[in-house]
């Protein structure tokens, strides 16, 4: 996790930004469609979410952090709801609370009733049932974004793809948010690179992620596997392109490889949304997406299948960091030559 950082040199990456609360311009959707490629990353403004509701889930969202580890432990990966990923799991610096959709306000109270029973302090109680409320908020609110943006993303692939195939593949898809806080080692030896979340792909379609002002989100550009800062911007919102899209599109989308550093002596918070097929979906490139079936990449795959292999069979574990959409192809191509043999 900690690498010797003396030879890493990082750059900021600036990412074209699509302002929601205008009409789509072709100029914005050829510099969309280039990022999309390029980097699977690009930002958003005017998305409806105030920093007043970030700055709310912020603050208490640090309450439910900062109770005794004991306690949430409670919703720990040994729990029945598993919705606590603790330090050590992802990484020693990182530790999690995961809300999940349709109905993001009975998933957060789900979490608050077991580690609050009716004996709770009264305020306390008060206080996190206005939580759930406020996760609850954006979670809808995160749920019509990612609709929009999907819209949006696959109007790049081709005039109309957008009305022709958002009904047909995406319209069962369903979200979840992990509420992120990092906390930094605070002794740091000199050119040390702290990761606080180490390099992997997300197992989603597209991930929102809003990230507080101390930043640290890297990509890792495929040209020279360098290291490109993603400098937080006050109201901005990252959107990053997941293995399930880039499945799907047949690599016309990247899912690309980032991490978290920890650079500032200070604790980093930030929510990511995942927006995800069902599990049941058989995923497989539509032949007009495809463009020539024999530049096909993938073979149709469940999601499930998918899903399961990046989470770790061990009880407990926080899905493989390090794993990609890569790594599962050629597993599944392992096991159709392997039920091939056995025929
Ligand atoms: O904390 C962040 O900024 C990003 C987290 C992330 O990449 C993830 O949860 O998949
Ligand atoms: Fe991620």
């Amino acid at each position: 996790m900690v690498s010797n950082s003396s030879l890493e040199e990082t750059t900021t990456l600036n990412l074209p930004t699509l302002d929601l609360s205008k009409p789509l311009q072709p100029s914005s959707l050829s510099s969309l469609s280039e990022a999309c490629h390029q980097w699977g990353f690009f930002n958003i403004v005017n998305h409806g979410i105030s920093r007043g509701l970030y700055e709310n889930i912020h603050s208490f969202s640090n309450q439910l952090f900062d109770l005794p580890t004991q306690t949430k432990l409670q919703l720990g990966p040994s729990s029945p709801i598993k919705t606590y990923t603790p330090h050590f799991i992802a990484s020693p610096y990182f530790e999690s609370f995961r809300v999940s959709g349709p109905d993001f306000h009975s998933s957060a109270r789900d979490s608050v009733d077991v580690i609050f029973d009716e004996n709770s302090h009264e305020f306390r109680l008060w206080l996190l049932l206005i939580h759930s409320e406020m996760l609850n908020e954006y979670g809808k609110k995160m749920t019509e974004l990612s609709k929009k943006i999907i819209q949006i993303v696959l109007m790049i692939l081709g005039d109309g793809f957008d009305t022709r195939f958002y009904d047909s593949d995406f319209k069962n898809c369903h979200g979840y948010m992990r509420i992120n806080r990092y906390s930094h080692p605070n002794k740091l030896e000199d050119q040390e690179t702290i990761e606080g979340l180490g390099l992997h792909t997300d197992m989603s379609c597209i991930t929102i992620v809003y990230q507080d002002e101390t930043g640290g989100l890297q990509v890792k550009s495929k040209e020279d596997g360098r290291w490109m800062d993603l400098v937080p911007s006050e109201g901005t919102l990252i959107v990053n392109i997941g293995d399930l899209l880039q499945a799907w599109s047949n690599n016309k989308f990247v899912s690309s490889e980032h991490r978290v550093v920890l650079k500032k002596p200070t604790n980093r918070f930030s929510i990511a949304f995942f927006w995800c097929f069902e599990d049941e979906k058989v995923i497989s490139a539509p032949n007009d997406v495809v463009g020539n079936v024999d530049l096909r990449l993938y073979e149709p795959f469940v999601c499930l299948d998918y899903l399961k292999f990046r989470e770790s069979n061990e009880e407990g574990k926080f899905e493989k960091v390090g794993f990609t959409v890569k790594d599962f192809i050629a597993h599944t191509k392992n096991l159709v030559s392997e039920s091939n043999l056995n025929k």
